[in-house]
């Protein structure tokens, strides 16, 4: 485990970007897993400011996100989806046929759990898994006490997730989908090289509990110690606990 520490959010975001950036050069025609959530928007923003200055290409990147909202058409803004065409896919060169999330609109969730697997397997596995960390310390959409060997499969959001996501549904819970599909943790621990960013005050207690603390499903993001090959990226704040 390696752990960056960043000045600020900029700096966290820099950070990340110069890592991630620094995979697409070494390996143009990469796997990035990719992830959403406030955290990685900054990163995303930088990849494009680099990507404007012709100092990436996404030509040749195939991209698989961790997460999807079941039940929310593509279309919504809050889809992830939506959010990373938003952020990313809508200002970069990659092909649009290389970009890969779990479909939220497929309700029978057998089906696109393995068909989402098979995807990831096609591709050849993820070269580098970008991740943030939720305030219970799950990945993707991993919650609690889930066991570590899954693939993708669907999940019931907590509480505490939905409340903390419904800032993204005019703050109103109700509007929160209450399940979503996710890549499990047995793919991300596959992944090649693994990196995560936080930021912010509210991160340090989790970040120190994942990281200093027993690996335990109670804590998902504490498996990533076991990683040969993870990276935090954090801003001062994030790291002030550890
Ligand atoms: N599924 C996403 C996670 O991938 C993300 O890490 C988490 C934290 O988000 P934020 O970065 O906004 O704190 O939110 C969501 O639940």
């Amino acid at each position: 485990m390696k752990i960056i520490r960043a000045k600020d959010y900029y700096d966290m975001s820099r950070k990340a970007a110069n890592i991630i950036s620094a995979q697409v050069i070494m390996k143009p025609n990469c796997v990035l897993g990719l992830a959403t959530g406030g955290t990685p928007v900054g990163t995303y923003k930088q990849l494009v400011e680099w990507y404007n200055k012709g100092d990436i290409d996404f030509s040749e990147v195939t991209t698989v996100n961790l997460d999807e909202y079941r039940g929310l058409p593509k279309e919504h803004p809050e889809s992830y989806w939506s959010f990373m065409h938003r952020n990313l896919f809508d200002h970069v060169n990659i092909r649009p046929e290389a970009i890969n999330l779990p479909d939220g609109t497929n309700m029978d969730a057998d089906a696109e759990c393995a068909r989402y697997d098979a995807v990831i397997h096609n591709v050849g596995g993820v070269d580098l898994q970008l991740l943030g960390i939720g305030n219970d310390g799950h990945i993707g959409f991993n919650e609690p006490n889930e066991a570590f060997e899954l693939g993708t499969h669907c999940v019931d959001l907590k509480e505490e997730t939905i409340e903390a996501n419904k800032r993204f549904f005019d703050g109103n819970a109700d509007l929160v989908p209450k399940q979503a599909y996710t890549m499990g943790i047995k793919t991300i621990m596959q992944a090649r090289k693994v990196l995560m960013v936080a930021n912010g005050k509210g991160k340090a207690d989790i970040v120190k509990k994942a990281f200093f603390g027993p690996v335990t499903p109670e804590v998902p993001a504490s498996i990533l110690q076991m990683h040969p090959d993870f990276i935090l990226v954090g801003d001062e704040e994030a790291l002030s606990e550890i």
